[in-house]
């Protein structure tokens, strides 16, 4: 049985006297929260203020990106023990925005992925298709190779403990989430690629997110799918009402 993971991602959001006000509020809304994990993501400034405001409960932090490489003349960048050190539990891989505006690539993804279990940082990897390619028929093309090439290398074990975020690039900030049964009929498909890639059990036990304007409104559809154990959410974790709405979904 797959625990349920909500995850918020602050994207470039939040100062850090924002981001502490929202995590009270959170703590106070989240703390009898027991059944689902409850990931929140802010900027990498608010990280350590954050960590130190997390009270105990069921909220844990993540960082949106990282680098790869443990140190060195990266100018711009964070390391991953950097992000461990701050309290980091997960780490965000490859979202479409950092592969759209910031050249990610799969290989850089892999990388990243990697870095993250040698640090003893979750990783939820992101994946998805551009409304384009969804048009032209190519999701499970698109979204099977972003997979592959995310996973390469990776063993059974890291696989299952990991998190897999399916984010269609169109319904992204958009208000245009994807219906339920094509979100989980694209989870179903991941599912069956990482069986192949790694087998069953870890098929069976990794989750996979959806991400897309996800509210508090289709949260409870979206997580009645078979291989949808959770969400992504960008806007509606901005606020802690709507974020609550999200996480207390059953
Ligand atoms: O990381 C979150 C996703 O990009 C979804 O964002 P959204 O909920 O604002 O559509």
């Amino acid at each position: 049985m797959r625990k349920p993971i909500i995850a918020g991602n602050w994207k470039m959001h939040k100062t850090v006297g924002e981001a502490l006000a929202l995590v009270r509020e959170l703590c106070g809304i989240t703390a009898g929260v027991a059944d689902v994990e409850i990931v929140i993501c802010p900027t990498f400034t608010a990280l350590y203020p954050v960590h130190l405001a997390i009270c105990e409960g069921p909220l844990r932090l993540g960082a949106q990106n990282m680098h790869w490489e443990a140190q060195g003349a990266f100018t711009g960048e964070i390391a991953p023990a950097m992000v461990k050190e701050v309290g980091c539990t997960y780490v965000i891989i490859g979202h479409s925005e950092r592969r759209q505006y910031f050249g990610e690539t799969d290989d850089t993804v892999n990388k990243k992925v990697k870095a993250a279990f040698a640090n003893e940082l979750i990783p939820i990897m992101c994946v998805g298709e551009t409304l384009e390619q969804r048009e032209a028929g190519i999701t499970e093309g698109v979204v099977g190779r972003q997979v592959r090439q995310g996973l390469t290398g990776l063993s059974a074990e890291q696989v299952a403990e990991m998190v897999i975020a399916y984010e269609p690039v169109w319904a992204i900030g958009t208000g245009r989430t994807a219906s339920a049964e094509d979100a989980n009929a694209v989870c179903r498909f991941i599912r069956q690629v990482v069986a192949e890639i790694t087998g069953a059990e870890s098929a069976e036990k990794v989750r996979i997110q959806y991400g897309g304007s996800v509210k508090g409104e289709n949260i409870a559809e979206l997580m009645a799918k078979s291989d949808i154990d959770g969400a992504l959410v960008g806007g509606a974790s901005l606020d802690a009402d709507s974020f609550a709405k999200i996480v207390k979904f059953k």
